[in-house]
């Protein structure tokens, strides 16, 4: 493949600290009612690992698209190192690596092959090439299966050769979208070894990821964004204590018919209640209350679902110790003749902020 014509060189402009920044970012696709990127603005720091999260169509894979110039956005600027990826996309494809959401490896290549020949696409000397690649073989576990048809790589591996390959021209920063998904957890955790060594390495990393326990696990801040725009930023501690209530109670109550939201709103240290899933195949039984945000949501990792057909799972979010709230909480159910079948306490967890802030899980 060609690379494109650059217009001009980047200028010489002092580098800003910021590894990607992004300002009124705006991508519409033709016949879409609706922006997939609608004037986001953010910033990514040198050295960081920046998590971008978002439900399904939030415009994740789109942004990331166009800053690894693969997408041309409708309006905004977008640049990775100050370089300006619309108008010098080769400069830009330098100095970044792309380990996308679908296995693009060349199956007519050798895994070996794979990687010399994208460290030649991106100009590394044919003298560098094979130590290059040896040295990713290495570290990514594929030392002797460098001249395998990859079509006879598993998953786990086939990925790990795609961030290898992803790393050949040295890049100074990374962008992975979803990378461990479909792994299993041997080859998750190894993914995760590897992000952790780049980023002490100080290659900025941008991931995207529907599993928030990898995003909280890897992320130094995480951004989360729906419908093309910017709904929060910051670390996971910062997210997780700006929401509403410190602290969760987790219940699932024996009875799907109860106005629940009604009923324990007046509870005191009760902030908010959230329904997560009932088992009625029907509507959620929330008579009179605001219909639960959570209504179309697979649960929480925290705690499993509701699965009997007459159970109710509910999430309270609490100003105050939830040990002082059960009690009050209990009592209140009991004298609807409802019985509580399981409790858990918990502090908010990004995958609370996430969907307090978007109202549906990732999944
Ligand atoms: N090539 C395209 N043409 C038209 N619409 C598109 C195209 N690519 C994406 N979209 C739409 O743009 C919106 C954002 O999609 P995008 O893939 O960026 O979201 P995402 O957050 O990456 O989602 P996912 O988590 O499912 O990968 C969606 O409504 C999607 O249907």
């Amino acid at each position: 493949m060609a690379a494109p014509q650059e217009r001009t060189a980047p200028s010489d402009s002092a580098v800003k600290n910021a590894a990607v920044s992004i300002e009124s970012l705006v991508k519409s696709y033709p016949g879409r009612s609706s922006n997939a990127v609608d004037g986001l603005s953010l910033e990514v720091r040198q050295g960081e690992v920046f998590g971008l999260l978002g439900p399904n169509g939030a415009g994740k894979s789109t942004t990331i698209g166009i800053l690894t110039t693969r997408v041309i956005p409708t309006s905004g600027t977008a640049r990775v190192f100050d370089v300006d990826v619309v108008s010098h996309p080769v400069a830009a494809r330098r100095l970044l690596g792309v380990v996308p959401q679908v296995n693009n490896l060349d199956r007519a290549l050798n895994a070996w092959q794979n990687l010399t020949f994208h460290a030649a696409y991106h100009g590394v000397p044919r003298s560098l090439r094979k130590a290059k690649a040896a040295q990713l073989m290495e570290s990514f576990g594929l030392s002797g299966r460098d001249r395998d048809d990859i079509a006879t790589y598993s998953g786990g591996m086939a990925q790990r050769l795609l961030i290898a390959r992803a790393l050949m021209h040295d890049p100074r920063m990374l962008f992975l979208d979803e990378p461990t998904t479909g792994l299993d957890p041997q080859s998750r955790l190894f993914v995760w070894d590897r992000i952790r060594e780049l980023r002490a390495a100080g290659v900025t990393i941008v991931l995207t990821t529907h599993d928030m326990d990898e995003a909280a696990e890897l992320s130094d801040r995480v951004g989360i964004i729906d419908h093309g725009r910017l709904l929060a930023l910051g670390t996971v501690d910062e997210l997780t204590h700006g929401l509403e209530g410190r602290s969760i109670l987790d219940l699932t109550i024996g009875r799907v018919d109860l106005p629940a939201h009604d009923i324990l709103s007046g509870v005191e240290g009760v902030e908010s209640i959230e329904k997560i899933e009932s088992g009625n195949s029907g509507p959620p039984g929330n008579p009179g209350g605001d219909p639960p945000p959570w209504g179309q949501s697979p649960p929480a990792a925290t705690a499993p679902p509701a699965a009997e057909s007459n159970q109710t799972r509910l999430r309270l979010y609490l100003s105050r110790d939830p040990a002082l709230v059960l009690g009050p909480v209990a009592q209140t159910l009991a004298k609807h003749d409802c019985p509580i079948t399981r409790v858990q306490i918990g502090e908010p967890s990004l995958e609370d902020v996430f969907i307090s802030l978007t109202g549906r899980s990732l999944r």
